[in-house]
């Protein structure tokens, strides 16, 4: 399997490392990158044996067989259908991008008329295995997402006490935090949609975890999962969760035998 990679951060050096390096996942290969600053995609080039590609569309027209998105959520936006009609799978991690239902269907056609997927991660939470099997009957009447981070991996405002800084729906939440809350959108696909997903985010200068709290209820009962993530080391805004989700989502992809 030949990867190109889309941004060159956090996950996406953990994931140059765990597969060009450490070869996590059997047969796969990170052969192109493409990332916003040319001279550190230059330097990750060399270090994890890839080519570097100059554009976007270059990486997308180059011989590969998967793109995987570590970037952002514009970056996907802008290039999910071009990636999907030059019949490349494509695995997200800002999967905030899918938060409009349109947008959504959109992409969705564009993948049966070329025979292409599209990989959600599950990212920094968990539980989405309980929405899906709620909602296939329709049995799910409620989800709610309540995010706790310190200060400096929000908006980096310094804050004396905890402090609510967001309560509404994942719709208005991605919008306003891209870069925070893609989990509520996982969510929201898995669940209720990002109209329907209640989502309160609260910086407390006390954290030292990214904590997610998801609560449902329905027909099957209710649930609360409380994910208390460990921040990366270089990015404080992004759990260390989120990349292992990122690289399990690589290596189960083509597994005869699907868990969940
Ligand atoms: N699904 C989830 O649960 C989670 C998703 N994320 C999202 O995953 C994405 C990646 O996260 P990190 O690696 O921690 O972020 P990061 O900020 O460490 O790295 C982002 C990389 O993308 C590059 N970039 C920015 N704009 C670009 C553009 N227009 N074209 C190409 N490259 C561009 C940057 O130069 C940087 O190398 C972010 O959107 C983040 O919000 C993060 C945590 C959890
Ligand atoms: O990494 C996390 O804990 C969550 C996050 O940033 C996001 O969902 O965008």
């Amino acid at each position: 399997m030949k990867l190109g990679l889309i941004g060159g951060g956090n996950i996406g050096k953990f994931l140059l490392q765990s597969i060009n390096n450490d070869q996590l996942v059997d047969g796969a290969q990170f052969v192109g990158l493409y990332t916003r600053n040319q001279e550190k995609a230059n330097e990750l080039a060399e270090q994890y044996d890839l080519r570097s590609y100059q554009t976007i569309d270059e990486l997308i027209a180059s011989d590969i067989d998967v793109i995987v998105e570590a970037a952002t959520v514009e970056v996907v936006r802008t290039h999910a259908a071009s990636i999907l009609t030059h019949g490349k799978d494509l695995v997200v991690s800002s999967v905030g991008a899918f938060s409009d239902n349109d947008y959504f269907l959109q992409l969705e056609t564009i993948c049966k008329e070329h025979g292409t997927t599209i990989h959600l991660p599950s990212g920094a939470v968990g539980g989405l295995d309980i929405l899906k099997a709620a909602k296939a009957i329709g049995a799910l009447q409620e989800v709610a997402l309540t995010t706790t981070k310190p200060p400096h991996a929000l908006n980096g405002v310094s804050l004396e006490k905890k402090t609510v800084l967001f309560e509404g729906n994942a719709y208005e939440a991605i919008k306003q935090f891209p870069k925070n809350i893609n989990v509520s959108i996982i969510l929201s696909l898995a669940g209720l949609g990002s109209k329907e997903t209640k989502v309160k985010i609260i910086a407390d200068p006390k954290a030292s975890k990214n904590s997610h709290e998801i609560t449902a209820k329905g027909a099957f009962g209710n649930v609360k999962l409380v994910v208390e993530n460990d921040p990366m080391p270089n990015n404080p805004k992004t759990s260390y969760l989120a990349a292992l989700s990122v690289l399990s989502t690589l290596k189960h992809k083509d597994q005869s035998i699907k868990v969940g």
